[in-house]
């Protein structure tokens, strides 16, 4: 039988070669991407992040099992150590004020990439949950990996890049996938409905997501 993961990789095919296409993408590549662009991004993402590890922490408490709940904490402490920490250094350098960062509103793409989150988690539970952070993981790795293979000029985006190429995040990404595959096992088949749903709509809000950043996408 097919595993599930691959299922869902392929329910949201056309959205990650979508995503791959990116100009953002394309331009961290090439170099050509104005630095004003990928501060917004990182400004961004950084409202992303600090949601996104509150979000393993109310999942943890929706589970019985001592491992899922080890697995899932150990995923919000990592998130703090190694992304949260990449990102200050980013930021750092390119100078961004913790007032900046204070005053930044999220954009309405990366609102509602995080509100989908919660609601997920509040309306379905945790299984669908697990799917709708899985793009998160996955995809970087593989654009990681795809960047990595010319890398980018910009010593910027190269040391980007460079955080997504990575044996920490194979790791990473292959538990999540082993964690996603064992509630697929446990699933019935209405879930498994669910967990594909929410799975293919965070890839939707992770292509959205560059264009969002590539137009500095604002509220009006
Ligand atoms: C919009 C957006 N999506 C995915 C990531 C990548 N990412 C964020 S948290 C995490 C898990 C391990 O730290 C990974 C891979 C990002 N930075 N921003």
């Amino acid at each position: 039988m097919t595993e599930f993961t691959a299922q869902l990789r392929y329910a949201a095919k056309d959205l990650w070669e979508k995503s791959m296409e990116q100009p953002f993408v394309k331009e961290l590549q090439s170099g050509q991407l104005p630095l004003a662009t990928f501060r917004f991004y990182l400004l961004q993402d950084r409202y992303y992040l600090a949601e996104f590890s509150k979000i393993h922490r109310l999942m943890a408490k929706k589970t019985t099992s001592q491992e899922v709940q080890r697995f899932l904490l150990a995923g919000a402490q990592d998130l703090q150590e190694c992304e949260i920490t990449m990102q200050q250094h980013f930021l750092a350098e390119l100078k961004v004020t913790s007032n900046e960062i204070k005053e930044t509103d999220a954009a309405p793409t990366a609102y509602a990439y995080v509100n989908h989150l919660f609601k997920t988690l509040e309306k379905d539970g945790l299984a669908p949950c697990v799917c709708a952070i899985l793009p998160c993981y996955w995809l970087y790795q593989e654009i990681g990996q795809a960047l990595a293979q010319t890398g980018s000029p910009v010593a910027l985006y190269q040391k980007w890049i460079e955080t997504y190429d990575s044996d920490w995040y194979d790791v990473n990404v292959s538990r999540m996938l082993k964690l996603t595959n064992d509630l697929a096992a446990q699933a019935s088949e209405r879930e498994r409905g669910q967990m594909q749903k929410a799975f293919v709509r965070s890839s939707y809000y992770e292509c959205r997501f560059w264009q969002m950043a590539y137009e500095q996408e604002q509220w009006q």
